[in-house]
């Protein structure tokens, strides 16, 4: 089964709608204290998925995700290595990486997005919101075309709610912007109800660069975003579910952020179908 490992503590509150989500899409999640991977009690190598919740990690103090980056950057595990340091080899072996909200600011602030230049330092940040409040409302997303990341495989758009202070994605620098847009790492956009990018509110809700809602990195590795997929997994976590029905009786009863869950699920489990016959090609032999 795939293996998703799911960080908690602190002051995350949103693991169990992660934990739900990968589980209708199949997948085993673990929940589990940040403190017992520091500790050495549980090793990230044995998971496929590493997923950072959102929720207000230490308070929100020096900015949102500051404080858990910096843990993750300076505090030493028991090998003497620091977690940023199993993470990049997480990475280095093809697995993935997933930060919703708190955990999108937390990969941004760590510098794990958009690692433009592949030494994880900070590149962009998130801030705070333009309208000066915390946002909580529906928004919808537009998948970017030419993003190469498996979470967003077959996805156009999608409806999500966000619940944020800090979620103003502010690029400086128009290397860094051209960069980003080159690549295609700007993977997801606030739209209007036209279905084109935004920068009205409040479609975009936190006046984010680029209208950006989510980015990747360049391997399409490691994904975040200020939106809660994991908050729509079912039509009956939508405010409007009853007309939805009414109007359509026959509308799907799963809500848009299930299929993010279900593409991950699915690439790590293709990519192990077609490792098994190579390793199996040895004793053919
Ligand atoms: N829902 C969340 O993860 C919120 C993230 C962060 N605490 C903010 O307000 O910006």
């Amino acid at each position: 089964m795939v293996q998703a490992l799911i960080l908690t503590g602190f002051g995350i509150n949103c693991e169990e709608e992660f934990a739900a989500a990968y589980r209708l899409a199949g997948a085993e999640a673990t929940i589990v204290h940040l403190n017992q991977v520091l500790l050495g009690h549980v090793s990230i190598h044995d998971y496929d998925i590493l997923n950072f919740p959102g929720g207000f990690s230490f308070g929100d103090d020096l900015g949102s995700g500051v404080v858990l980056a910096n843990k993750l950057r300076y505090r030493q595990t028991p090998s003497g290595r620091t977690l940023l340091d199993d993470i990049k080899e997480f990475i280095a072996n093809g697995k993935f990486v997933m930060g919703i909200c708190n955990g999108f600011q937390v990969l941004v602030k760590l510098g794990l997005l958009p690692n433009l230049s592949g030494n994880v330092t900070p590149e962009v940040t998130l801030t705070h919101n333009a309208s000066g409040r915390y946002e909580d409302r529906w928004v919808r997303l537009k998948v970017n075309p030419n993003a190469h990341t498996p979470f967003l495989k077959g996805i156009d758009t999608m409806e999500v709610p966000v619940r944020h202070g800090e979620g103003r994605l502010v690029i400086s620098g128009a290397d860094t912007l051209a960069q980003i847009q080159d690549k295609a790492l700007n993977c997801l956009t606030y739209i209007g109800y036209d279905d084109s990018p935004t920068d009205v509110y409040p479609h975009n809700p936190n006046g984010a660069d680029l209208n950006c809602a989510g980015l990747t990195d360049p391997t399409g590795q490691v994904f975040g975003l200020m939106p809660h997929p994991e908050a729509f997994l079912s039509l009956y976590n939508h405010p409007d579910w009853a007309r939805r029905k009414r109007l359509n009786r026959g509308i799907s009863e799963e809500g848009d952020g299930l299929k993010l869950f279900r593409n991950i699920v699915e690439h790590v489990q293709g990519q192990r179908a077609e490792a098994v016959p190579q390793e199996a090609s040895q004793f053919l032999s």
